[in-house]
């Protein structure tokens, strides 16, 4: 499979180039040249198979043959050995829980895929490649738990100071070794900005390999497909008129459920459920994209104001609004209506919801109030006890922490201040 920039002014590249680069020459993000979809029985009978059969044949075309088949069913093994269950709420809205890996968030699947594919390019070389990351929450903790001892890998997180939960920064600061944290003076857009940045500095990239695993990596993004397929195989008997409700902030995880739609999976709509920084939702009530510096919410991970794989999602409708429109719909919350969800979810089905999966939820009552017919599916996309104050004082109860978050309440956070590109670049040349 090559892979082509969207700002169409770098040459085409192999899979492997695009994960060792992350962004293309002229800056583009990668894009697959084709996407064929699988066999109508793939579908059919899809509740024969098992996740992990699942995600083979849906990755196999877009890193295939650079990763030998035998080689890319052990990353697919290793990268989900855990449960990705769906839960009933009522007759019209399910939660698919996203949540049950070593950081609690949906960003440990493509970042555990990620940290394997480039183990296997790096095995047999002595090549050294930076991961610059910038995190609004969840990615940070997810990138440096998949990829804490990689060979040849060293991680910079940078991470908005006083914008991720307690325990978001427990998870990027505390593990040592090859993962390093920069704590940032601004917003998830400055850290963003700042690793874009390093991608076009002549002298840093002539000294260093530079990659991200940001969602902008293909690696990172394309596997966040398999989850609307481990939701559509445990509901598609009892309902035929699926719609995903995605708690979107740089859009990759809904980009990559469109991606699976492009393959053949049956998802009637989408949802992208924001918080107020919700340039999207604008976007399809105005055809005007018009990005916003982002604002701080309770829904911390989604607080981004220019979403990077929003030029994607425009690839894969051809560009054409009324495409979009018609297969998209974006509604944005407020942090009261997203305390409100929590604890109606609470009252009302006795589940306990994180911010971001609030959001998600009072997107498809939102859908179903015009849709009556459809079966929503939120992504609960991090657990919520990593958003442990907000969570307590909503529904009055004290949580049980889970082991991966006892982990690391204890350890010792680390990190460098910084509050601009230079000190960013004077860090990486040391
Ligand atoms: N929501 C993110 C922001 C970065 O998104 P990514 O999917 O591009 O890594 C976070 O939690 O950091």
């Amino acid at each position: 499979m090559n892979y082509y920039s969207l700002n169409k002014q770098a040459p085409k590249s192999t899979f492997e180039n695009a994960v060792v680069k992350g962004l293309a020459p002229d800056k583009g993000l990668y894009f697959p040249e084709s996407i064929t979809p699988l066999p109508h029985n793939f579908f059919k009978n899809i509740d024969s198979l098992s996740n992990t059969e699942i995600a083979f044949e849906a990755i196999k075309q877009f890193v295939s043959p650079e990763i030998p088949e035998a080689v890319l069913k052990t990353i697919v093994e290793e990268t989900l050995s855990f449960d990705f269950p769906v839960v009933k709420l009522n007759d019209n809205i399910s939660t698919l829980e996203l949540f049950h890996g070593p950081t609690m968030a949906f960003k440990d699947v493509g970042a555990r895929f990620m940290a394997r594919c480039l183990g296997y390019f790096n095995k047999d070389n002595d090549n050294e490649v930076t991961v610059l990351v910038a995190t609004s929450g969840d990615t940070g903790g997810a990138v440096a738990n998949g990829f804490l001892g990689v060979k040849g890998v060293n991680v910079v997180i940078l991470y908005p100071s006083g914008k991720v939960s307690d325990i978001q920064e427990k998870q990027l600061t505390t593990l040592g070794q090859n993962i390093k944290a920069l704590e940032v003076n601004g917003t998830f857009d400055d850290c963003q900005a700042m690793v874009k940045t390093a991608f076009l500095d002549e002298e840093l990239i002539n000294k260093m390999q530079l990659t991200s695993a940001n969602s902008i990596n293909v690696a990172r993004w394309l596997p966040q497909l398999f989850y609307f397929m481990f939701a559509y195989k445990q509901l598609y008997k009892k309902y035929n008129n699926i719609v995903f409700s995605v708690p979107s902030g740089n859009f990759g995880n809904i980009c990559a459920g469109m991606m699976a739609q492009q393959l053949g999976l049956p998802i009637k709509h989408f949802i992208a459920s924001n918080n107020v920084n919700n340039v999207v939702t604008r976007y399809l009530q105005s055809q005007l994209y018009e990005p916003k510096p982002s604002i701080q919410t309770i829904s911390n991970a989604m607080d981004v104001g220019a979403p990077s794989n929003f030029i994607r999602i425009q690839e894969i409708y051809k560009n054409q609004f009324d495409n979009l429109k018609e297969n998209v719909s974006s509604y944005s919350f407020t942090d009261d209506e997203t305390k409100e969800a929590m604890l109606e979810m609470y009252n009302e089905f006795n589940y306990v919801a994180d911010p971001h999966g609030a959001v998600g939820y009072l997107g498809s009552k939102e859908y179903l109030k015009e849709n009556p017919e459809a079966h929503c599916v939120f992504l609960e996309t991090a657990h919520p006890t990593k958003f442990l104050d907000v969570v307590e004082e909503v529904i009055k109860e004290e949580q049980a922490l889970p082991q991966q978050i006892q982990e690391v309440m204890g350890k010792e956070k680390v990190s460098v201040i910084i509050s601009n590109y230079e000190e960013l670049k004077s860090f990486l040349l040391k």
